[in-house]
């Protein structure tokens, strides 16, 4: 029986999740995987990967729920697999930390992480500019480690993968019955959609190997994420800046930002700086509709627009585009505009 011919859009952890959920799931498609850039190439390698996500407004609270147990569950089965370390994926614990009491002192993942706990008033004296704070045990999934190990899955599970721009959805459409968009940022200009803005990051890579516990500010200006070769040290955000060469004056400013917190920081060796356009977003889109080509109705599957979360979000709403491309293939297409 000839296979269902399913092409999806961007090689980063949203691609490349989306992809193996397809491949895996529906042993009947063939998934194709086409991207300008590939590990360690994406936005999704120089991400941190810590799993910490923040509400995202107008999306009901359930259904964000459900994109961030879907990863955590999914990433927390392989921190028990022998494939833990190739995969990239461990158990992190570490603090957040406010300025001021939030109004909301219990996110909507606390009951979904491990351990989740306000921190207590001696542990905030190690913090005297900050009072308030929550001690969480979370994951960190390393895409550096983690997409080369999705690549191999997907491959196991029949799919290929091609370095090619798309411009044009309608050509593509010639050759694949479903498309999936996972093109991140990309999609400002392959769909059109102005929604998608870039919010640039920049991070530094730091030997300090006795650092095991993380630390985040809560407006993301200041974080210190112990991994398995270096620690990450952050951030910025800067919004409609599409500079991706590294700036200087940002490395200083992250540098005295985290080594206000740890002060052991400022003689950390500098291994590395990186610089990555999360693809910003109000809300991100995942949902289905149809183009038309020709006398065709092919079904076009969105899920892009993950701001500072895409990794923390990843499987659950790749899990979510893979029940939009298994209903598209039982359902019948509008009727056809002709
Ligand atoms: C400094 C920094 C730190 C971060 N830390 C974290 C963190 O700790 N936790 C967390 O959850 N998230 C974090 N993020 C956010 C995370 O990196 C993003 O949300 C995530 O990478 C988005 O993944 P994506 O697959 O949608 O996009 P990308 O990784 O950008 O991938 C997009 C893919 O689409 C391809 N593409 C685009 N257009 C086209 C086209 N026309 N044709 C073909 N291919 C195309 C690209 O080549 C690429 O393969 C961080 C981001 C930054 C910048
Ligand atoms: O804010 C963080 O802790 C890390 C992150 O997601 C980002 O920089 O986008």
């Amino acid at each position: 029986m000839k296979k269902v011919q399913v092409v999806v859009i961007g090689a980063g952890v949203v691609g490349m999740s989306t992809a193996v959920c397809i491949a895996e799931a529906l042993p009947f498609c063939t998934v194709t995987v086409l991207a300008e850039k590939f590990s360690p190439d994406t936005t999704s390698d120089v991400a941190a990967g810590i799993l910490l996500p923040k509400e995202i407004q107008g999306v009901p609270l359930e259904r964000q729920q459900r994109w961030f147990k879907g990863t955590f569950d999914h990433l927390l089965a392989i921190t028990e697999s022998p494939q833990t370390s190739e995969a990239g994926v461990f158990m992190s614990s570490g603090y957040q930390i406010f300025k001021e009491v939030p109004s909301i002192t219990k996110p909507y993942w606390a009951d979904i992480v491990f351990g989740f706990r306000i921190m207590t008033d001696r542990e905030m004296k190690r913090f005297p500019n900050y009072k308030f704070g929550q001690a969480i045990t979370t994951l960190k999934c390393e895409s550096l480690r983690y997409l080369p190990w999705l690549e191999k899955r997907l491959t196991k599970a029949g799919g290929q993968m091609k370095r090619e721009k798309v411009t044009d959805l309608q050509q593509l459409a010639h050759s694949y019955d479903v498309i999936v968009n996972c093109s991140g940022l990309g999609s400002r200009s392959l769909v059109g959609d102005e929604q998608v803005y870039p919010v640039r990051g920049q991070i530094l890579k730091v030997h300090a190997p006795w650092l095991k516990h993380f630390i985040r500010v809560i407006d993301g200006n200041a974080y210190i994420y112990p991994g398995i070769d270096y620690v990450t040290l952050g951030g910025t955000q800067q919004v409609n800046d599409w500079r991706l060469e590294v700036d200087k004056d940002d490395s200083k400013g992250i540098m005295e930002r985290c080594s206000k917190l740890v002060p052991a920081l400022r003689t950390a060796q500098v291994l590395g700086e990186k610089v990555g356009l999360r693809p910003g977003r109000s809300n991100l889109r995942l949902e289905r509709e149809w183009l038309q080509v020709q006398e065709r109705q092919v079904p076009l599957v969105h899920n892009y627009g993950h701001g500072s979360w895409g990794i923390s979000l990843s499987w659950g709403s790749a899990l979510e585009a893979l029940d939009l491309v298994r209903r598209s293939l039982h359902e019948k297409p509008p009727r056809a505009r002709l």
